[in-house]
């Protein structure tokens, strides 16, 4: 059964085997969450050199095949190759010493799976079918980005610096629940309106 869980991987040492699409697709959103990341392959998908580029300090690319030296130390670990056997044998492994590892052609063999995610700055809405289907998690994103546009960043961030307020300075706890659950009522505009009012009152 998987668990959904929020991880912080900055500055964590993530390590792709394979250098293909499903590796860069993968590469690309670790390093926008922060990861040490090392992909391991004999040869790479040639955008890896712009990935590269964007993130020099924070991006490895050793070109070699699979060896568990490069594992051994990871925090987690894709298993992205187009071969099943290296894959299974890089999942063998990670069970044996503990490792987060996702297997890119195989559930049962991965300890963690990563779903389609949304990101409004610090809103973020995740979607699994748990492997049933990730061509539907790919539409329900899609669904999600409309409904929850770029607007929500600046709400979100509003939300959080009124909370923050409200919390320091109503000591009644039945009050502060009621108006804490009411501001995600408001939209946007009376929101920015309440947070210029509070402010003048502080
Ligand atoms: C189990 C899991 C393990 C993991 O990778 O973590 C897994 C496994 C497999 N995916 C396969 C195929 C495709 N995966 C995508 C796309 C995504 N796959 C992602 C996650 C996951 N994929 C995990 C479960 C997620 C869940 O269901 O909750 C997403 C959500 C996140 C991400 O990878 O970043 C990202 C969507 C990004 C977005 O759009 O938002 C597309 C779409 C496309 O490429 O256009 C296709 C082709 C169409 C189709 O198959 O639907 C295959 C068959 C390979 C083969 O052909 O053999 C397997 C292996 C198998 O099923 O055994
Ligand atoms: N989880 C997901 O979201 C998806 C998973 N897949 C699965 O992912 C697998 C990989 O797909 P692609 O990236 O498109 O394949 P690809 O063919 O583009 O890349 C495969 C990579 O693996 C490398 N490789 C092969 N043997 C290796 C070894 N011993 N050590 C290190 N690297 C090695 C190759 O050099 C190449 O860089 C597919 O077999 C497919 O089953 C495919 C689509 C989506």
């Amino acid at each position: 059964m998987f668990y959904p869980l929020m991880i912080d991987l900055n500055n964590k040492k993530v390590v792709l085997i394979g250098g293909g699409y499903v590796s860069l697709r993968k590469s690309k959103k670790f390093l926008e969450y922060g990861a040490k990341v090392y992909v391991v392959a004999p040869s790479f998908q040639e955008d890896f050199c712009l990935l590269k580029e964007a993130y020099a300090e924070k991006l490895h690319l050793i070109k070699d095949n699979y060896k568990s030296e490069y594992i051994v130390d990871a925090f987690l670990v894709v298993a992205s190759t187009d071969s099943k056997e290296v894959n299974s044998k890089i999942a063998s492994f990670c069970v044996e010493k503990n490792i987060l590892c996702n297997v890119v052609d195989d559930i049962e063999e991965s300890s963690c799976i990563v779903p389609s995610t949304v990101k409004r700055g610090e809103l973020l809405i995740s979607v699994s079918t748990l492997g049933n289907s990730p061509s539907l998690c790919g539409k329900i994103r899609k669904e999600l980005e409309e409904t929850y546009d770029e607007q929500y960043e600046e709400y979100v961030k509003l939300l959080g610096e009124v909370r923050k307020h409200i919390l320091e300075s109503c000591n009644d706890n039945k009050e502060k629940k009621i108006i804490l659950n009411n501001l995600v009522n408001l939209n946007l505009k009376e929101l920015r309106e309440f947070y210029k009012e509070l402010k003048k009152s502080l």
